[in-house]
């Protein structure tokens, strides 16, 4: 009894990188991390907000998770600890990707999804995007469409900005709207914290915040995004992103000032080269030059603000 009291006693060890196995009809929802995220202006046409962005994703602890079980109606129960209070999922973006698809593919082979979201909601980090993209993925094998299939895309695009880029959830640029996907980039992973404060933001107001209008460049849009290609040594790649930017960190401060609490809870941990929030807030990373220092940055912030979500985990 005494040795498993003890074993109990232990903290358990904050995981960097778990491959948790994922049955068939079954993915993985990625967060989404903005490394960098250049505003160059605001578009006409849309008003949406022309962006040049290196994406990357988050590993396996850091992601929800989504099944699809065939049959003859489209349906989808959501659980998990970020799942919120249960209530009509027609709304939910996994079903508008599926609508979306089927007005693509006639008589669409469909069934009940099953979501567990572990990732905190509008959040900056395209939970609910990633969700969507995983959606697709699922549908797309149940009706033999290969992952390139145009339909696929064409859905993603309909269904949000961020959903064209976790469609194929690796390292690349990412611009216009998001509709402009350059190629997987081969980087070294880095070593990570992720944080949220538990404070929802949602996206638009963030970007009304920048106050552009129509047609208006941002003021920064000039400083060209530091170039990537080839940098695969860990060292070297965040030497390249330091000088570059987050155009909505500081809008997003004045949505939600306990972005700076996160931020400087980062900066003071032994090992933390940059630290910087992921799209339009208010989760933050941290970048770590080695997986230990992430892991003991997790533990001493998660212990010291039990509010926040904490994860260390691994970015590529
Ligand atoms: C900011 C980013 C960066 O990756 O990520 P998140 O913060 O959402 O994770 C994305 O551009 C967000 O994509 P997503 O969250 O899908 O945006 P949407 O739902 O399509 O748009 C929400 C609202 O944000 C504004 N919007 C969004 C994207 C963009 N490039 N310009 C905009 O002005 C528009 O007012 C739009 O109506
Ligand atoms: N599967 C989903 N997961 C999370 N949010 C969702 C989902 N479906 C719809 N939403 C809605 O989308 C918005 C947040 O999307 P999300 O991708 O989590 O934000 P962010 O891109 O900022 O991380 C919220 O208004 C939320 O209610």
């Amino acid at each position: 009894m005494r040795l498993w009291a003890r074993c109990r006693r232990v903290p358990r060890p904050l995981p960097v990188e778990r491959d948790a196995h994922v049955p068939a009809f079954a993915t993985r929802a990625p967060a989404k991390i903005n490394l960098t995220l250049h505003v160059l202006g605001r578009r006409p046409g849309d008003g949406y907000h022309a962006l040049e962005s290196l994406v990357v994703f988050a590993g396996s602890n850091a992601g929800d998770l989504l099944a699809l079980e065939p049959g003859p109606v489209l349906d989808l129960t959501v659980t998990g600890p970020t799942a919120g209070p249960a209530g009509p999922t027609d709304d939910n973006l996994v079903m508008r990707a599926a609508r979306h698809l089927a007005a693509e593919i006639p008589n669409l082979k469909v069934g009940r999804f099953r979501l567990v979201k572990r990732l905190p909601v509008a959040a900056g980090i395209g939970g609910g995007s990633s969700d969507a993209a995983g959606a697709l993925r699922l549908l797309g094998r149940l009706n033999g469409l290969s992952p390139d299939h145009p339909a696929l895309m064409a859905a993603a695009r309909r269904t949000g900005a961020d959903v064209p880029v976790c469609l194929d959830p690796r390292a690349r640029m990412m611009r216009g709207a998001g509709e402009a996907l350059g190629p997987a980039l081969t980087l070294a992973p880095l070593p990570a914290v992720l944080i949220n404060p538990g404070v929802p933001v949602e996206t638009a107001p963030v970007f009304r915040a920048l106050g552009l209008t129509v047609g208006e460049a941002h003021p920064l849009a000039a400083q060209a995004h530091p170039a990537l290609d080839g940098v695969e040594e860990r060292d070297a790649l965040i030497a390249r992103i330091l000088p570059a930017r987050n155009d909505l960190e500081a809008p997003a401060l004045t949505v939600a000032p306990v972005i700076g609490d996160t931020l400087a809870a980062l900066r003071d941990q032994p090992g933390c080269r940059l630290a910087r929030m992921s799209g339009s807030g208010a989760t933050v990373f941290g970048l770590f030059g080695h997986r230990s220092a992430a892991v003991a940055a997790a533990r001493a912030i998660a212990a010291a603000q039990a509010g926040w979500w904490v994860r260390a985990t691994l970015l590529r």
